[in-house]
């Protein structure tokens, strides 16, 4: 069967993918209630098509942080990408870079971040590339990562705020994840998969991944570590995880340069609110100061348009990306965005808007069916 949508790709890869890789890339948190709203959510919103307009150029072109993207949809950043396909990390930004949208590198990835900087330098002379920060406890650890990317021609720093512990995804706990013995955590020194279960308390998360967080991240973070990420990069900070006004305006107050609207794909706290619905409250908040981005169930060009109509910059993909990987590695990917694009240029033809600017509120409304049902 042909692939024709990215739902496709995520069905061969369920046959594809052994069940210990599936399990982790797909599990949400608890019930996973927020996983399933993260898509569902954007089926509330209706798009207000207008006709009669002259639809025979589309211009999905863009500029952030002085840099241009041909699409406002980028790659988000995902662990472990190697366990998806051979060549992982490296697959992932030569796809996405060779099609000048972002690449976000996970800082817990299995390729190194300066062989994922070569590998986009080698599809495009002006590399799309952002790395994902989470800060250890070890500061000088952070500060390494912090200087490697930099070094590697990354041109922006996501620091993942949501992520104190990690989340209780009851996959992992069932049937405790294991990565393979030919891969690592290449860009920190080795984690310890197995550990002495005796020193568990009852009722503790006895996963590897969860243990590693709680023993190397850093949960104490707090606003004034933003302020002191900014004091030791020239790079900009973008923050993800972020859901509320409240915080949104910290983000303002405290300096960083843009905000991810996320809830790590359902897998952090469950029972919070799907991503699209919490936009329309940050882009408020905001009120215009710094860009605000979203992540979380992005799977149709019609979703890209809706998360840009309540006001986001630009999105992100974060599972599709290891599909479109099982499927065919890099040109799995470049397929997996291809679809995307091809979907979001029709959208916006089919909505009357031949650029991304004329994208705005008056283009959405809430279903009737379920604003009915609130
Ligand atoms: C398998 C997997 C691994 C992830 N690893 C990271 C990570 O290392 N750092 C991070 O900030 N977010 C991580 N995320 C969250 C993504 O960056 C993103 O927020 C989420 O995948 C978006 O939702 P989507 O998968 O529905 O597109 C991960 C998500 C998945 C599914
Ligand atoms: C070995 C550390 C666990 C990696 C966690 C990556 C992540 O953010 C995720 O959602 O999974």
């Amino acid at each position: 069967m042909k692939i024709a949508c990215l739902n496709d790709l995520e069905d061969y890869a369920k046959g594809a993918l052994d069940s210990n890789a599936m399990n982790y890339y797909s599990s949400g948190s608890q019930d996973m209630i927020t996983l399933r709203d993260n898509q569902n959510a954007f089926d509330r919103y209706q798009i207000r098509p207008r006709v009669l307009r002259d639809v025979s150029k589309i211009n999905t072109n863009f500029e952030l942080f002085g840099q241009k993207f041909d699409y406002p949809i980028f790659i988000a950043a995902t662990a472990m990408q190697k366990m998806a396909h051979v060549t992982g990390e490296v697959g992932s930004v030569r796809a996405a870079n060779s099609r000048n949208i972002n690449y976000c590198l996970s800082s817990i990835s299995t390729s190194t971040i300066e062989e994922v900087g070569k590998a986009a330098e080698q599809v495009s002379n002006n590399t799309r590339l952002w790395f994902q920060l989470y800060i250890y406890n070890d500061k000088n650890k952070t500060l390494d990562l912090i200087r490697r990317a930099e070094a590697s021609g990354f041109k922006a720093i996501i620091l993942t705020v949501d992520t104190p512990y990690l989340g209780r995804r009851l996959p992992d706990i069932r049937n405790p994840f294991k990565l393979p013995s030919h891969l690592s955590l290449i860009n920190i020194s080795s984690a310890k998969q197995d550990f002495d279960s005796q020193t568990l308390k009852s009722g503790e998360n006895s996963s590897w991944l969860a243990r590693y967080f709680a023993e190397n991240i850093n949960p104490s973070l707090t606003w004034d570590d933003l302020v002191w990420i900014k004091s030791v990069t020239h790079l900009p900070i973008i923050v993800k995880g972020v859901l509320v006004a409240e915080d949104a305006k910290l983000c303002v107050k405290y300096g960083a340069d843009a905000i991810i609207v996320s809830n790590h794909g359902g897998r952090q706290l469950d029972s919070i609110p799907a991503t699209i619905d919490s936009l329309a409250e940050v882009v408020a908040a905001v009120n215009s100061k710094i860009p605000v981005l979203l992540d979380g169930g992005v799977r149709k060009g019609t979703d890209v348009f809706k998360a840009l109509a309540l006001g986001a910059t630009a999105v992100f993909v974060g599972r599709p990306n290891l599909w479109g990987l099982a499927y065919n590695g890099e040109d799995g990917v470049k397929l997996m965005l291809d679809l995307l694009f091809e979907e979001f240029r029709l959208a916006m033809a089919l909505s009357g808007c031949t650029s991304l600017s004329q994208i705005n509120e008056n283009y959405i409304k809430a279903s009737p069916y379920f604003a009915s049902k609130l």
